[in-house]
């Protein structure tokens, strides 16, 4: 007897330990650990991940499984290994952790459907059901689910005439096409050519054109080339001329785009002293992590590049990690163009689809390199020779939601797995990194110098404040507007930047003050233009505008912010003859509309490209001397410890956009807090002395990198109730957690209701806690029956980005 050990596709409390199911015995040399099984569960038919297989269970009826779903594991022993880690570190459940690690085409669709059990039962159906199966004998369950026939369908159950089926699928598809190949060999086809009615001239055009592509080629090919229908090729094929057979093609984003080749270029004398240690780590396979902090345009890619090719020179593989790898397009361009049909792309602009194909290309080991975003870390490689995180400070490497996973934590598990370099890259580091490597946790490897010799592009910063009180109530500053005209004159493009994080366009009543709200959260709802509407951007709720204010009645009821748009119109009025690119979330939701738009940018078609984050990083344009920040401040008004930090990193990568050519580069920034550290020193790329000041402060505060945190939320639609657990959860830490740990609350979340749910937080500060995930994990074992029945939520980050 074999037995498995299955997890299977529920999260929750109960159900996250392995199930032990019987191997039929035909399957009994197929089965391996890291596939996925169908097996029943309750009434039901679940996908399941098998995890161990055995000799003998402790339970002795066990049912069979039902179904293997791949043919090769889709997990290996390393995975498995990682999803459990990811299980303790990050407090998910098993199913989740293993999910998070494959594309969402290969998660399970759950179906049901009602079958008639053999044709024979149809004449004893109800004359009322009967319809139901005139001319079929499965209806889906879908689509009787809510209607009056139910009851009566269900009598056919017990009767034994119909059965209920449950039905396990894959999310996404597998993309198939016809080939087709000569059935005959060469000789008796050329026979058959020379015998064909000279009606049938296109069956021999196809024959010929097969007789000299003897490997086939697809149909679709085929009578494209031959010009011939495909009744021709059913004809052959009927006469067993030749064969068809489905074969699976991969979905290729990039199909129809030409990569220039590129070469290795001489490194730098700077790029060469920051490259030994890396290519040094990989020959020796040493496990080293290396912080390469290299300023704007100072050829981190290029290095990046020549470490990997040495990675393939010694036959393994790499993974380089972008963030939001969709919006550089350009970066893309670059891995292509040296790496070749090497490469995998993985990143949220590909449909399911892609994605799935991408990576079957890697499990199938046919590319030797995936650049990618986030959950590209668990690209199924099976001999990794290195892992690249670029910007390694992006708060976008942290997954909000189950697993919370750090992108840089599951690379550095990985690299030590199989003795191999990280390389974390980045013209501002995080706190955290910088902080390890000044303690010789990580290797410092230091850029200075720009490629260009120019140096980087000078900065201004300008009070907006002052600009208010000289007249000028524009949202350009006099200094910005000359410099945007001046460009204007000389043929030389501008980017605009518009920091949208913390900065919406509310609607405030300019009588009474009442601001519109949502209903179900507590938070503005934001104008959207176009469509002449106010949404929330966290529930999804939305309504008309406003003329009126609720409130007063009065009619003087206003759009408050700046967003893209406004600033859009206003530079039609000022600058009319200035051709402008905006680019935020509204002009790029269509598949392939960021790509389009940066390349028109590139082009040269527009004068000013405008836009929000998406636009900060990763662009390199040779006509771009100009960049002009507009609300440098706005996130500094975040509750977020990490605001300081993110405002100087976001500076400092906007301004990096300028000059990085023959060119050189301005970068003028506007502000309200002119005097605040993080935007003085990011006018003077002064990295340093602000991750001095920085730690100073978090050393005060009791953060990271000097405290660990974690951040319980507790969520409930009645307003008591979400109190009065966080105040037992706080109190219970209180006596389970050692006196230097420093618990916060419980206090209202800085949005306190999100979805009609109350939310209370509780934040705790350690240093040593070894008994932390057990207690916490005694709290949320403690709340599971609540949990379970939906009313109550509690979510725990251990290493929260997003204090909302
Ligand atoms: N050794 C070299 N010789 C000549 N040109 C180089 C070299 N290395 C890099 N470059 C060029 O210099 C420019 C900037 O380099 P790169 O984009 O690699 O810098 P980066 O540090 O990754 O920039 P950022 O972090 O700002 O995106 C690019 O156009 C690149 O092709
Ligand atoms: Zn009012
Ligand atoms: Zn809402």
């Amino acid at each position: 007897m074999k037995v498995a050990a299955v997890i299977v596709d529920v999260p929750t409390r109960q159900t996250d330990r392995p199930f032990d199911y019987l191997i039929p015995e035909k399957w009994e040399n197929v089965l391996q650990v890291g596939m996925r099984v169908t097996v029943p569960f309750g009434p039901r038919l679940l996908q399941g991940f098998v995890i161990e297989i055995k000799t003998h269970s402790e339970f002795k009826t066990l049912k069979p499984i039902q179904e293997i779903v791949d043919v090769t594991p889709v997990l290996n022993e390393e995975l498995l290994g990682l999803g459990k880690w990811l299980t303790e570190t990050t407090l998910c459940f098993m199913i989740s952790a293993f999910q998070a690690m494959l594309p969402a085409a290969m998660k399970a669709k759950y179906e049901k459907e009602i079958h008639l059990v053999s044709s024979e039962h149809r004449a004893y159906l109800h004359a009322d059901v009967q319809p139901f199966f005139a001319h079929r004998s499965v209806i889906p369950w879908k689509e009787i689910e809510n209607t009056d026939i139910l009851p009566l369908l269900q009598k056919e159950i017990q009767k034994g005439h119909l059965e209920v089926v449950y039905r396990v699928k894959e999310k996404g598809t597998k993309k198939t096409m016809k080939y087709v190949a000569l059935a005959l060999p060469a000789e008796e086809a050329k026979e058959m050519m020379n015998k064909l009615p000279t009606q049938a001239a296109k069956q021999k055009e196809i024959i010929a054109c097969l007789l000299s592509c003897p490997e086939g080629m697809l149909l679709k090919d085929l009578l494209e080339l031959t010009g011939a229908s495909s009744s021709s090729a059913k004809a052959l094929l009927n006469k067993g001329v030749i064969v068809e057979q489905e074969i699976e093609i991969y979905r290729d984003p990039y199909e129809h785009r030409e990569f220039v080749k590129t070469e290795p270029l001489p490194l730098t004398e700077e790029q060469q002293r920051a490259i030994e240690p890396i290519l040094e780590s990989v020959r020796t396979n040493k496990h080293e992590i290396f912080l390469m902090y290299g300023v704007t345009g100072s050829g981190k890619t290029e290095v990046y590049m020549q470490a990997i090719d040495e990675v393939l020179k010694q036959g393994k593989e790499a993974i380089v990690l972008v963030p939001e790898i969709s919006l550089t397009p350009q970066m893309v361009e670059r891995f292509k163009g040296r790496f070749g049909s090497q490469v995998a792309v993985l990143h949220s602009g590909l449909s399911v689809g892609e994605k799935y194909d991408e990576w079957r290309k890697i499990h199938r080991k046919e590319v030797k390199l995936v650049v990618g975003a986030r959950s590209a870390i668990f690209a199924p490689f099976e001999n990794i020779g290195m892992i690249i995180i670029d910007e390694e400070h992006e708060a976008s490497y942290k997954q909000e939601e189950n697993p919370r996973y750090h992108a840089r934590d599951v690379a550095i598990y990985r690299a030590r797995f199989h003795q191999c370099p990280v390389v974390l890259g980045s013209a501002t580091p995080s706190l955290e990194s910088f902080a390890r490597a000044q303690k010789g946790v990580y290797r410092l490897l230091t850029l200075k110098k720009r490629m260009n010799e120019k140096g980087l592009p000078s900065v201004e910063v300008v009070d907006m404040r002052e600009e208010l009180r000289s007249g000028n109530r524009s949202m350009f500053s006099r200094i910005l507007f000359d410099k945007l005209k001046d460009r204007l004159e000389r043929g030389e493009q501008s980017v605009l930047f518009l920091n949208r994080r913390g900065y919406s366009t509310f609607v405030m009543c300019r009588d009474c003050g009442y601001v519109i709200n949502c209903p179900h959260c507590d938070i503005s709802l934001t104008y959207h233009r176009v469509q002449q509407r106010l949404k929330c951007h966290y529930c999804g709720y939305e309504e008309p505008i406003a003329y009126r204010c609720p409130s007063c009645q009065s009619e003087h009821i206003r759009f408050f912010g700046t967003g893209t748009q406004k600033v859009e119109e206003e530079l039609a009025k000022l600058l009319p003859e200035a051709r402008v690119i905006r680019m935020d979330v509204d002009t790029t939701s269509r598949k392939g509309a960021h790509e389009q738009l940066l390349h028109e940018f590139g082009a040269g078609n527009a004068d000013i490209l405008l836009g929000t984050q998406m636009i900060a990083k990763g662009l390199d344009f040779p006509k771009v001397t100009l960049v002009g920040v507009l609300a440098a401040d706005t996130m500094l008004r975040l509750p977020d410890f990490r605001a300081s930090e993110k405002t100087f990193q976001l500076l400092t990568q906007v301004s990096g956009r300028a000059g990085r050519h023959e060119l050189p580069g301005e970068v003028v920034i506007q502000t309200y807090t002119p005097e605040h550290y993080s935007v003085e020193l990011a006018a003077k790329y002064d990295y340093e002395m602000f991750y001095q000041r920085e730690m100073r402060i978090r050393k005060l505060h009791g953060y990271p990198p000097f405290y660990y945190l974690a951040l319980i939320t507790v969520s409930h639609p009645e307003l008591t109730k979400a109190v009065a657990t966080t105040e037992k959860i706080t109190a219970h830490l209180r006596n389970h957690l050692s006196s230097e740990t420093m618990i916060l609350g419980p206090v209202a979340s800085p949005i306190a209701r999100l979805n009609d749910r109350y939310r209370y937080q509780c934040m705790i500060k350690y240093k040593r806690e070894p008994k932390f995930t057990e207690t916490l994990k005694t709290i949320v074992d403690h709340y599971q029956q609540e949990i379970a029945q939906g009313q109550l939520q509690i979510t725990i980050d251990l290493n929260p980005y997003m204090m909302m």
